[in-house]
């Protein structure tokens, strides 16, 4: 059952999205603080692209309605100077984004990549939060480190930690443990959605891991490929 009391995040009804030739559609999603959404489907079938469109840096084809935490994302993509301006306010403080790869900056620190946010918002970063991640995420002896000096797992775990750390309604995660051998993903990902859920942001976790996904109990919007011509719908799909 739907927590009807919790803030919705996301909400979107006939999203459409192009990249070149490739189109996808979303006919409805409604995503509220603290709850999980997995997206998965064979590899093409636009995960990346829809990631791009939920964390406001790719343009909608058109939209029947596409919200986050409440504004209007299509009326501000239309909206001018005055709209990308708005978009850039709501990416940065709305959105965390934890890439394949880390992407975290190497001429930082641990302790200064997971404070980056906050830092570029002008917010200072709350230490019991910090204090909180760095905990669970076993951070604690890497903090001064730079990003080369810890394992791929480890540098996974610093930007699971970034993209929390400004407690932003929406977390977008695209395939964040594609290279963690098995056991460490698990882990990776049993830590990514508690910490999901005590920062009280909605998660959208990109996997092409049908198997890995499915042992989450979240649900699941799947990319499913139609006849030549038509766009890949993404839609629910019933929990193994
Ligand atoms: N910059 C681009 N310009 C034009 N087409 C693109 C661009 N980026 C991706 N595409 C195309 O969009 C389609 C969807 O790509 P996307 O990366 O979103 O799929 P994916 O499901 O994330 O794939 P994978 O699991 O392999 O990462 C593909 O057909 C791809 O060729």
């Amino acid at each position: 059952m739907e927590p009807a009391d919790r803030t919705i995040v996301l909400e979107l009804r006939d999203l459409h999205g192009q990249r070149g030739d490739f189109r996808l559609t979303v006919p409805g999603l409604r995503l509220r603080a603290g709850q999980a959404l997995a997206v998965t489907g064979p590899s093409g079938c636009g995960k990346s692209t829809l990631l791009d469109l939920l964390g406001l840096v790719l343009r909608p084809a058109a939209a029947g309605a596409f919200r986050v935490m409440g504004q209007d994302v299509s009326a501000l993509w239309a909206g001018g100077a005055g709209g990308q301006s708005a978009l850039a306010g709501l990416r940065a403080g709305a959105v965390g984004y934890i890439l394949q790869t880390g992407g975290l900056l190497p001429y930082l620190s641990v302790a200064e990549n997971i404070g980056l946010s906050p830092r570029l918002l002008g917010q200072t970063m709350d230490r019991g939060w910090f204090d909180h991640l760095v905990t669970q995420l076993g951070l604690q002896d890497h903090l001064k480190k730079a990003p080369r000096l810890l394992s791929i797992g480890q540098r996974q775990r610093v930007a699971m930690a970034r993209a929390l750390a400004h407690r932003p309604p929406l977390v977008l995660a695209d395939e964040p443990t594609a290279a963690l051998d098995p056991a460490t993903a698990d882990r990776a990902l049993a830590l990514l959605l508690g910490l999901s859920v005590d920062s009280g942001s909605a998660l959208v976790l990109v996997s092409h891991d049908q198997g890995r996904i499915a042992g989450l109990g979240i649900p699941v919007l799947s990319g499913v490929i139609g006849t030549a011509g038509e766009p890949v719908r993404f839609g629910p799909e019933a929990q193994a």
